[in-house]
């Protein structure tokens, strides 16, 4: 941490916040220059923010120095983590090595319309089902998912087709029965800073899949991704969704320089949603060869049977030609950046 004196600040000003650091066992380390005084402080970081240093008589401002997340950041852990998804005997990789490919309806709908789908990904080369039971509606009279029946579809579909799956909870008290029907839970945007949330998916046992706040900073994000590793869950995947801008050309704006900078300051895996990102579907390709080539760990598309009917999303859901178009984009290009299919790496002893 950093204090920087403003030129009016007298020598007892500068004294002042020595003593004080020096009061809860911080060393101070005064560098005068010919306009302002700089104070470097080294210590416990915490017990410094008690201080309140900025109200004090000459300070100018208080700078942090060092990441606000510990566990998360690779200030502590240099080397970028891969996260296991699934049970013993079909481990899927999500990490730096790897490029993952997950794809399913946005809803569970019908036991019919959930194989089809996860069908329909398998048949693309994902290598992960997704597929929503509990839906975020922006209006209470949409359709809000069905709930235990629809985990109980998505994990017979899962089964059915040999891919661990990924679900999204809304709510601290359905993080139990949906840990017991999924591979993987994901916190959606809208819940990114529901920190009761975080706390319970991070004791829930599971790996966690934890989509950007569609106004969250990347701070801010990270900060919510330490919330669940706080709970002593560190299998924490990030996905970039789309943020809001003034642009409404798309559904949200995808910040494809999220990717990069995660990747530099966590060493949590990142993958990208091209889906909820542009909400068409005419766009998922293109941002998800974008995704591909800035380093993404991965990605996660909405697909559908018949996304004329879709109860959620339709309009960004692939089917016949772009599916296949999008399955020819992760085969190949993931390999020009260095990257092997999960399906390659998986644990299947
Ligand atoms: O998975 C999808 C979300 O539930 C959806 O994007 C919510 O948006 P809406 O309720 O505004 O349609
Ligand atoms: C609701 C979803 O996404 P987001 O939280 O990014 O809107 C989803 O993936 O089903």
């Amino acid at each position: 941490m950093v204090v920087v004196m403003s030129p009016e600040a007298t020598d007892e000003d500068v004294a002042a916040v020595v003593a004080r650091v020096e009061g809860v066992g911080g060393e101070a380390f005064v560098s005068k220059g010919v306009v302002r005084t700089i104070i470097g402080l080294v210590g416990d970081i915490e017990s410094f923010h008690h201080l309140n240093l900025r109200t004090l008589r000459g300070v100018a401002d208080v700078h942090r120095i060092s990441d606000p997340y510990k566990l998360v950041s690779r200030q502590h852990h240099p080397d970028r983590s891969t996260v296991w998804v699934g049970a013993a005997g079909r481990q899927v990789p999500i990490g730096p090595d790897s490029f993952t490919f997950m794809a399913g309806p946005c809803a569970v709908e019908t036991p019919e319309q959930t194989l089809a789908a996860a069908q329909m990904a398998k048949g693309a080369g994902a290598t992960i089902l997704r597929g929503g039971a509990y839906k975020p509606r922006t209006s209470p009279y949409a359709f809000q998912g069905l709930g235990v029946r629809g985990l109980e579809i998505l994990a017979d579909a899962g089964r059915a087709t040999g891919l661990p799956v990924v679900t999204e909870v809304v709510d601290a008290r359905d993080v139990e029965v949906v840990a017991e029907h999924a591979d993987m839970l994901q916190v959606g945007t809208r819940n990114m800073a529901n920190f009761g949330l975080l706390q319970a998916v991070g004791e829930a046992g599971k790996p966690v899949l934890l989509k950007r706040g569609m106004t969250a900073t990347i701070e801010e994000w990270l900060m919510a991704a330490e919330y669940i590793a706080q709970r002593g869950n560190l299998d924490v995947v990030l996905c970039e969704r789309g943020i809001r801008t003034f642009e409404p050309a798309t559904r949200n704006t995808l910040d494809i320089s999220a990717v990069p900078v995660v990747q530099a300051t966590s060493h949590l895996p990142v993958i990208v949603d091209p889906s909820h990102a542009a909400g068409r579907k005419d766009l998922v390709v293109p941002l998800s060869r974008a995704a591909i080539a800035v380093g993404a760990d991965g990605i996660i598309v909405d697909v559908h049977p018949d996304p004329e009917t879709a109860l959620c999303d339709g309009p960004q859901a692939l089917l016949g030609a772009e599916l296949r178009e999008l399955a020819q984009a992760v085969r190949r290009l993931p390999s020009a950046v260095g990257r092997v299919d999960a399906g390659e790496l998986s644990r299947t002893a």
